[in-house]
């Protein structure tokens, strides 16, 4: 039985999921030098934001498939690392949306009207109204920095609360900006504008320290900022001294460069700065969504099925995979066909989508195919989501050809490779719809259905050399299931495949090659 360790807290609906095909270890606040100990017991991890998957701990798994983050944000996961190994980084896009955009929602009116510290001093039997005169947000202008799902939503709700709102996002249209009723504006201008901004972007290289003494100064000293997205995308210091010097009017800040928040010059500061322990997820409703969502996904990867919100598996979305199936067998078959007659070091692999194939998204043929090519080479070590990498990182060189016109079938495969031994190539196609047929192999015409063990030669289409290879494998003891010629010419080369029974024995392909008329034999396993 799988076993699957959550290791921050997750709703029990998602334990429930899990429970149906794993066995479920929670053990929450562990170490690192623990979860390097204990993870390679664990074929999935479930997270949330507390805990911190490194490379050494992704280094140290040794049967991990999947690890989930029961949320949004997946900068506490060594993505690259997890990839590289071909484990697959799954999220929840959309299980705490809501929750998050309240979150800012509620961040902004309580920054407004110093709603934590007034509250604080009713409870310390204080009745001060004057100290909390605090100003509407009616008619202010909001910049929304990052109009994704979470922007959306916040910039919504706040065109209803009459508030004009200023958007930057470098990746979505102006037109999206408008239906939202925001305007698009770049970056310097919001931040002049704004009397509010609201973070909602992820922390990247580009994103980092966004808001830094720079961008502070050219800010309206009234201009209150919430964070509510990612720390470090805030120079924390940098805002501590702005509000200090009265150069910003406030802060209200859910997340932190380092959490928990240790030593923070934010700390001393009064009613202008409202700081929450990363609580922007933290509903009933977002927890049940998010847990759900992710241990749905653990559920199905463990079950050999595909994860709807993969962060790692370029160009396969679930509509499109379910299509695309039987092709992506079709490509790793012959992927690992052309890989095997190959041989040896392969530099360069073309992938020509033919016929109907060539209308399509080409990414996940690709994938497939690339994974059929190594996967001689690495055997259960490469999977969709690493088969990229690997490639690279060979320096196999990947061509993707398209050509509408070839319409032998209705839509067929034709895979080339380049390599230390020679030259192959292989070409299939699908027979209603489901099965695969091998129509071409080294150009030459076949049509043949791939089995488990095949013999291919190349050799001149003379009198009696089928026989001669037919007696020579009896003499082996080794059945023939089924044989074909491929030729272009009468007399001329010609490619041989044989389907077998049984796996070719040691030593009979070098006795293949000597038969006069065979230039070349290969064995192929699938
Ligand atoms: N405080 C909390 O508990 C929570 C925090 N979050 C965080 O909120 C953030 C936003 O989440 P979503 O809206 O779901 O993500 P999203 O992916 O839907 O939206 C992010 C937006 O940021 C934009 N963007 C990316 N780089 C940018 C840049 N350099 N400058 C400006 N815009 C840029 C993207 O185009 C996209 O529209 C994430 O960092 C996420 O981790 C999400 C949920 C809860
Ligand atoms: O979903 C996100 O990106 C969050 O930041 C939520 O974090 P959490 O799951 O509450 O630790």
């Amino acid at each position: 039985m799988s076993k699957v360790l959550v290791c921050d807290p997750v709703d029990q609906a998602g334990i429930e999921i899990l429970s149906q095909v794993a066995q479920v270890d929670v053990n929450t606040g562990l170490p690192p030098a623990e979860l390097i100990r204990i993870i390679p017991e664990y074929d999935a991890m479930m997270i949330r934001s507390e805990t911190r998957v490194t490379k050494e701990i992704i280094e140290a798994a040794t049967q991990l498939k999947i690890i989930g983050r029961a949320g949004v944000g997946v900068d506490n996961v060594d993505v690259p690392a997890a990839t590289r190994k071909g484990i697959v980084v799954v999220n929840s896009p959309e299980g705490n949306t809501i929750a998050a955009a309240e979150h800012a929602l509620a961040m902004m009116l309580s920054l407004s009207r110093y709603i934590p510290e007034a509250n604080q001093s009713v409870k310390n039997s204080q009745w001060n109204r004057k100290e909390y005169i605090g100003a509407e947000v009616y008619k202010k202008t909001l910049g929304v920095v990052g109009l994704g799902k979470i922007g959306s939503h916040v910039a919504t709700v706040a065109k209803a609360l009459g508030m004009k709102i200023l958007a930057y996002d470098p990746f979505i249209s102006a037109e999206r900006a408008e239906q939202l009723g925001c305007k698009l504006v770049d970056l310097d201008w919001l931040f002049r504008e704004a009397d509010y901004i609201t973070l909602h972007i992820p922390k990247t290289p580009e994103t980092a320290n966004l808001i830094n003494a720079e961008a502070l100064a050219k800010m309206k000293p009234t201009v209150r900022i919430v964070n509510c997205a990612r720390g470090g995308i805030i120079d924390e210091d940098a805002l501590a001294e702005a509000v200090k010097a009265g150069k910003i009017g406030g802060a209200a800040l859910d997340v932190f460069a380092k959490e928990p928040l240790g030593e923070s010059n934010l700390r001393a500061l009064g009613k202008e700065v409202i700081l929450t322990p990363h609580l922007g997820a933290s509903t009933a409703e977002a927890q049940v969504n998010v847990a759900i969502d992710v241990a749905e996904q653990i559920r199905d990867v463990l079950l050999g099925l595909p994860a709807r919100s993969a962060v790692n598996i370029p160009g396969l979305y679930p509509d499109a995979l379910e299509k695309l199936k039987p092709y992506l067998q079709l490509a790793e078959t012959i992927g690992n066909m052309v890989g095997q007659l190959a041989g040896g070091r392969i530099d360069y692999l073309n992938i020509r989508l033919q016929g109907d194939l060539a209308e399509i998204d080409g990414k996940p043929i690709l994938i497939a195919s690339l994974k059929g090519l190594l996967s001689q080479a690495l055997r259960e070590r490469v999977n969709y989501v690493n088969a990229s990498i690997e490639a690279k990182e060979r320096g196999i060189h990947v061509v993707e050809t398209r050509d509408a016109t070839m319409r032998d079938y209705s839509g067929s495969l034709h895979l080339l490779a380049k390599g230390s031994l020679g030259e192959h190539s292989v070409t299939g196609a699908l027979l209603g719809d489901q099965e695969i047929r091998i129509t071409s192999i080294d150009d030459f015409p076949v049509n043949v259905a791939p089995t488990q063990h095949m013999l291919f030669t190349l050799h001149r289409d003379m009198p009696g050399i089928i026989g001669k290879i037919g007696s020579l494998l009896g003499s082996f003891n080794v059945n023939i299931a089924s044989m074909q010629v491929g030729r272009k010419i009468v007399r001329g080369d010609a490619v041989m495949v044989i389907s077998l029974d049984d796996p070719l024995p040691e030593g009979i392909l070098n006795e293949i090659t000597k038969v006069p008329g065979i230039t070349n034999a290969y064995t192929v396993s699938l």
